[in-house]
């Protein structure tokens, strides 16, 4: 062997044991740590307890295990002998982190890299405290109740648009047929974010870029929902260096960014500059404009902000309508009480009249949102060492009781919100869709989660989702405009919840066809 080949060879032996036993070290210290937090049994050699989350349905089986252990902090085993993962829906943990130590909670490998890909390297994605505020502060005004005031006459403009169209549709087809609710509804969401956020009118969600934009995301989805799409987020889980790797599985993530940012974002910046363009003052496109003009952002940022809040402003809307739909559609009775409620108030609800004068549909929204989270868990690494207290102890393996767990650094941590906001030793019939609970008694708020409504839909503290008021006024505008004018019911197909990125329907027995949600719709 010449002097070369040997130097070589010994490098990457030594590189080879280095890499080994720094992972080894990081799982042996983890596992050390997290000994006495109960585990689940069934876990296989190579996926751990990681395949079997993505093969139940969403949430599911992080709630079976919790029951069986009575326990809300448990771990599973890692797939390809990755160091454990930490579940965690005791309430005060999650608050713990959501709250007070989110900047020492960085979003995981899996999931920082996927934003950039998918949305940009906009707020959803920046990490460290100064940055992210810095973001916020330039956003925020954008999505302020005095914003959405002003901004509540367009969003009932998208939805008419969408009940204009649906009805042509239903016309054309002998007035009622079974339609994917999830498309429609996004193509109003699209028009609302558009309208709202940068004077864009999308036509209504149908016309050439809109298209373009909806096709893309529905294709990646369909990808994720697929059988690569959970092997995928466990390699990566294991190894985030193929995250550099020219995958189709993630280069049909960039093709939503690349859509918007060669598409609509390009057009709006040309039509800014030559002054077509109804900019309100407050609006986002303002907003990013002037502080580029200011030089305070670089030209990257701005169109990064773009992309981020035309899809995380109109894709998780558009999925929780949905359900909505589906659910109003499955609870006849509930769909005949909040439709009589609509009609009941003449005219358009102004945003402050949303909040107060409709209590059914105020029911009914948080009782979707909290059955069916659009972002059904949250992934986070810790940064350093932590202590995690929890609000329900944990009984030690001497049979001690521990109410509070130490975190070793660069310990993966699950948040999974849809285990939170229905767990039934909190919310009893916490898998039933039932408004009412709203207008009763509300489980003790020490139990629940400390974000809104008492639930983690929206995640909680300093990262809350910065669109959340706008969401909802989304959803109230256009649940209200479309049970006024139309009717819904069940079409017997069996749904499970799978995760693309967020929440996506698939029909059991038709999983090949992608993200759906059918739904018989006719005219009132
Ligand atoms: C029902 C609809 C929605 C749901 C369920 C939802 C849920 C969430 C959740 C759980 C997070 C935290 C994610 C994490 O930290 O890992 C989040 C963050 C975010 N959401 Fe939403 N969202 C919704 C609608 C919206 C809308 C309408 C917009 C914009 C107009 C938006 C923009 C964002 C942004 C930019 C972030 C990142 C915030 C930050 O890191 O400071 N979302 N959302």
């Amino acid at each position: 062997m010449n002097v070369e080949l040997w130097t070589t060879a010994s490098c990457t032996t030594i590189l080879a044991v280095a890499v080994f036993i720094c992972l080894f070290e990081g799982r042996r210290r983890s596992q050390e740590l997290l000994r006495d937090v109960p585990m689940p049994g069934g876990a296989s050699l190579l996926w751990g307890h990681e395949r079997m989350v993505s093969q139940m349905s969403v949430g599911e089986a992080y709630a079976q295990w919790m029951d069986q252990l009575h326990s809300q902090t448990i771990k599973i085993r890692g797939a390809l002998f990755k160091p454990d993962i930490l579940v965690v829906a005791d309430p005060l943990a999650a608050t713990h982190i959501m709250q007070r130590h989110v900047y020492d909670y960085p979003h995981s490998d899996v999931v920082r890299p996927r934003i950039a890909r998918l949305l940009g390297r906009s707020l959803g994605w920046v990490e460290g405290e100064t940055e992210h505020k810095r973001m916020r502060n330039l956003v925020a005004p954008s999505l302020a109740p005095d914003a959405l005031r002003s901004g509540t006459a367009d969003t009932y403009g998208a939805a008419e648009k969408l009940a204009d169209n649906l009805e042509m549709h239903l016309l054309e087809h002998g007035g009622s047929t079974v339609v994917s609710i999830v498309d429609w509804v996004n193509q109003a969401t699209l028009e609302a974010i558009g309208r709202l956020g940068f004077g864009h009118d999308f036509g209504g969600g149908r016309n050439g870029d809109a298209q373009k934009i909806l096709g893309v995301w529905r294709t990646m989805a369909a990808m994720g929902v697929s059988r690569v799409g959970p092997m995928a987020v466990m390699m990566l889980r294991r190894f985030p260096i193929f995250n550099s790797l020219p995958l189709k599985a993630l280069r049909v993530q960039g093709d939503v960014r690349k859509t918007i940012h060669e598409g609509v974002a390009k057009e709006l910046l040309r039509r800014n500059a030559s002054t077509d363009l109804r900019i309100r003052d407050n609006d986002l496109l303002a907003r990013l404009i002037s502080a580029h003009e200011a030089g305070s952002i670089e030209a990257d940022e701005l169109m990064d902000h773009i992309s981020m809040f035309i899809m995380a402003g109109s894709e998780t809307t558009a999925q929780s309508l949905a359900y909505a739909i589906w659910e109003l559609a499955l609870n006849p009775h509930v769909q005949t009480r909040l439709r009589e409620e609509a009609t009941a108030y003449h005219g358009s609800p102004s945003y402050d009249d949303l909040q107060t004068q409709l209590p059914y549909l105020d029911a009914v929204t948080r009782e979707v949102l909290r059955l069916h989270p659009a972002l059904p868990y949250m992934e986070r690494v810790s940064s350093k060492e932590d202590v995690l207290p929890l609000r329900h102890p944990i009984t030690g393996k001497q049979g001690q009781e521990l109410s509070s767990i130490p975190i070793a650094a660069g310990q993966t941590v699950i948040i999974p919100i849809t285990t939170i906001n229905t767990m039934c030793s909190v919310w009893g019939d916490g898998k039933k869709f039932r408004p009412d609970r709203w207008m009763g008694d509300l489980p003790p708020k020490d139990l629940c989660s400390t974000g809104w409504s008492r639930m983690l839909t929206f995640s909680d503290g300093p990262r809350i989702c910065i669109g959340y008021k706008f969401a909802i006024l989304q959803f109230k505008v256009i649940l209200l405009t479309l049970v006024r004018r139309f009717e819904f019911k069940d079409t017997g197909v069996r749904v499970i919840d799978k995760v693309a990125s967020s929440l996506q329907p698939v029909v059991q027995g038709q999983e090949e066809l992608g993200p759906r949600l059918p739904v018989h719709v006719s005219l009132c």
